[in-house]
């Protein structure tokens, strides 16, 4: 294990990657792991983690909390909940070590606990975990009749607690940095004050010249984006005149900008290496984001996980100081803090609805963790499947692997085996990712074998059980991933599968409720089907598979520093693959990732 930094039993490693600018001060960032990003694809299959920085409370305040609050001193309520709300200084210096810029950021934190009612032995307690429901209607929240009928006819009534927590922050304008729980109902708690920004700034200002882009909100993913513009177009539904258009890599540019051009848009919903093509192409996009209102980072720490951090400090350039942003998570790894920084005001908001010391995971979500050798996986795999079928018929299942080509050989086993599998990672034409990603939405009895592409914020209903195989990037990462279950408050079922020399992980999740799974008795009938299998697999397949297994691993510093140990791994997750000897690697790339003179790497002639 590495060095705990963050002091929250995660172990991260340094390389420093770059030196950027923020605030016209010297700003450098600490990071580690495999960095790779597609010029406009905003989504690679990618890992990465970071330094750590401490938050040091501060002092309690008494403040307002919105509308709905009555003051309690240095504590308020709303609701069903107490709020504390605590003044937080966090020292910049601590987020760059190397640095000798030492200023002290304030933020004022919200944070959200259900109220301890006397004499409650639990009962009320219980039945609000079971909920993620707040007591409080749409139609008494002072938003737009329009949307509250757009709500009622989408079957929105009562609020979600982050849509309750987050709406009284935002309708006051003050920026915020948001953290609920996966599956909570963050986008409707950020939709929602963006359509109101819109319709505020319609009536105050009709006569422009050039029409203005109201909201931006920008997300990691494509899929993420059009999930996150389906929502907003179903809220818009009885606003006529409010156009949304949405910018994501792997479409047509010029078909971006006639769009841009002749569509009502005062809200884009963007990928931010795409949206940064547009501003850089003088399309006249940059002009009309100075009449931005808001500003909204879904995702936020994955957006910097992804490398986007200067296409952001870039966006955030093009953007009219005054204005609203908001920024939403599930977790609050470093990366967030760092973000808060480049976009939020200092006296922003920190809406935490998990609360202090909870579990960031759902109770009706059951974790368990498996550890088998590499070459029983495809066997387990295929034996978990099998079992959960049989108990739920209508199993819709997430597998996730560590990369996009692991994932499409696991994809091509399970096809072999007559499994009723789809596939998706960032190698797939974004076509074929857009008709998978809505045909997975709907299916019900269908699996899907995926990269970390689906791991943040992807809403597939119903999701009955989530397979993790191998070590998540990191302990956010296994959240986000397990996330994808378990939504809506709804029951749910995660299985982590690891290699006894990934063990060491487990570590990171000591204070999740992870069980670990019953011994399983193997069918060796699957053995000879999975050898089968893999045998009428390409070779190309498993070589690509082989070389992806060795940078994931590589790049993670408690496995890449022991590269002899490394290398032994990598040969017999070769093996379990159906591979006679490791494939080689380009004495170039063996070079790069310190493994040239590794006995067991074969170097390409
Ligand atoms: N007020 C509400 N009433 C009923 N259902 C809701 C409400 N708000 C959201 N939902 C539903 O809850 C589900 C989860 O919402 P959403 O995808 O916004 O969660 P999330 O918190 O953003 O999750 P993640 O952290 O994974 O991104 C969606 O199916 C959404 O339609």
């Amino acid at each position: 294990m590495g060095r705990d930094l963050a002091g929250n039993g995660r172990s991260v490693n340094l390389i420093n990657l770059s030196g950027n600018h923020v605030r016209g001060r010297n700003y450098s960032v600490q990071s580690r792991g495999r960095f790779r990003r597609n010029d406009n694809s905003s989504d690679e299959d990618s890992d990465f983690d970071s330094e750590g920085e401490s938050v040091q409370p501060f002092a309690n305040e008494n403040s307002k909390f919105g509308r709905n609050v009555r003051k309690l001193g240095s504590s308020a309520s709303l609701g069903k909940y107490d709020v504390k709300i605590i003044k937080r200084r966090v020292p910049l210096n601590s987020l760059d070590e190397e640095s000798d810029f030492a200023q002290q950021v304030e933020s004022i934190r919200y944070e959200l606990s259900k109220k301890n009612a006397a004499g409650n032995e639990g009962g009320e307690d219980r039945e609000l975990e079971e909920t993620i429901l707040s007591g409080k209607r749409f139609d008494g929240c002072g938003i737009s009749p329009l949307t509250v009928k757009a709500l009622t006819s989408a079957g929105y009534i009562q609020m979600t607690r982050v849509q309750e927590a987050a709406l009284s922050v935002c309708l006051e304008g003050k920026d915020a940095l948001i953290k609920a729980k996966t599956g909570t109902g963050k986008t409707a708690a950020f939709v929602l004050p963006a359509i109101e920004a819109v319709v505020k700034a319609k009536t105050s200002n009709t006569n422009q010249r050039v029409s203005p882009i109201l909201v931006l909100i920008l997300c990691p993913t494509r899929e993420l984006a059009s999930q996150i513009a389906a929502e907003t177009n179903v809220l818009l539904k009885y606003h006529d005149g409010i156009g949304l258009q949405t910018l994501v890599g792997g479409t047509r540019f010029k078909e971006d900008q006639k769009r841009l051009e002749s569509n009502p848009c005062q809200i884009i919903v963007a990928t931010p290496g795409r949206l940064l093509d547009h501003i850089e192409n003088k399309s006249g996009l940059s002009v009309r984001l100075m009449g931005l209102k808001m500003l909204i980072l879904d995702e936020a720490g994955h957006l910097l996980d992804l490398g986007f951090r200067k296409d952001i400090e870039k966006i955030v350039d093009c953007l009219p100081r005054q204005r609203q942003s908001l920024l939403f998570t599930a977790t609050i790894p470093k990366e967030v803090r760092r973000i808060s920084q480049l976009v939020l005001k200092k006296d922003h908001a920190f809406v935490d609805t998990v609360g202090l010391g909870c579990v960031e995971t759902h109770d009706k979500v059951k974790q368990s963790s498996l550890v088998e050798p590499h070459e029983l996986h495809f066997q387990i795999v295929h034996q978990l499947l099998m079992e959960h079928i049989s108990q739920s018929p209508d199993y819709k299942v997430i597998v996730f692997c560590t990369t996009g080509m692991v994932t499409s050989l696991l994809f091509h086993v399970l096809r072999e085996m007559k499994m009723n599998v789809k596939e998706m990672h960032s190698r797939k034409p974004q076509l074929y990712r857009t008709r998978i990603s809505e045909e997975f939405k709907v299916s019900k009895r269908l699996i899907l074998v995926t990269s970390d592409v689906s791991a943040r914020g992807m809403n597939y209903p119903d999701v009955s059980l989530v397979i993790q195989v191998g070590i998540p990037s990191d302990r956010d990462q296994y959240i986000h991933r397990l996330g994808r279950t378990g939504r809506e408050g709804k029951e749910g079922q995660g299985i982590l599968l690891l290699a006894p020399w990934e063990e060491y992980f487990l570590d990171e999740l000591k204070d999740l409720p992870v069980e670990k799974f019953p011994t399983l008795r193997l069918d060796p009938g699957t053995k000879l089907k999975i050898e089968d299998s893999l045998a009428k697999i390409d070779g190309s397949v498993k070589e690509a598979a082989f070389h992806a297994w060795l940078g994931y691993y590589n790049s993670i510093r408690e496995i890449g520093r022991d590269k002899t140990t490394l290398v032994e791994q990598a040969n017999q997750f070769c093996q379990s693959i159906g591979l006679q000897k490791p494939p080689s690697l380009f004495r170039k790339t063996a070079l790069k990732m310190g493994l040239r003179d590794i006995p067991g790497i074969r170097i390409r002639k």
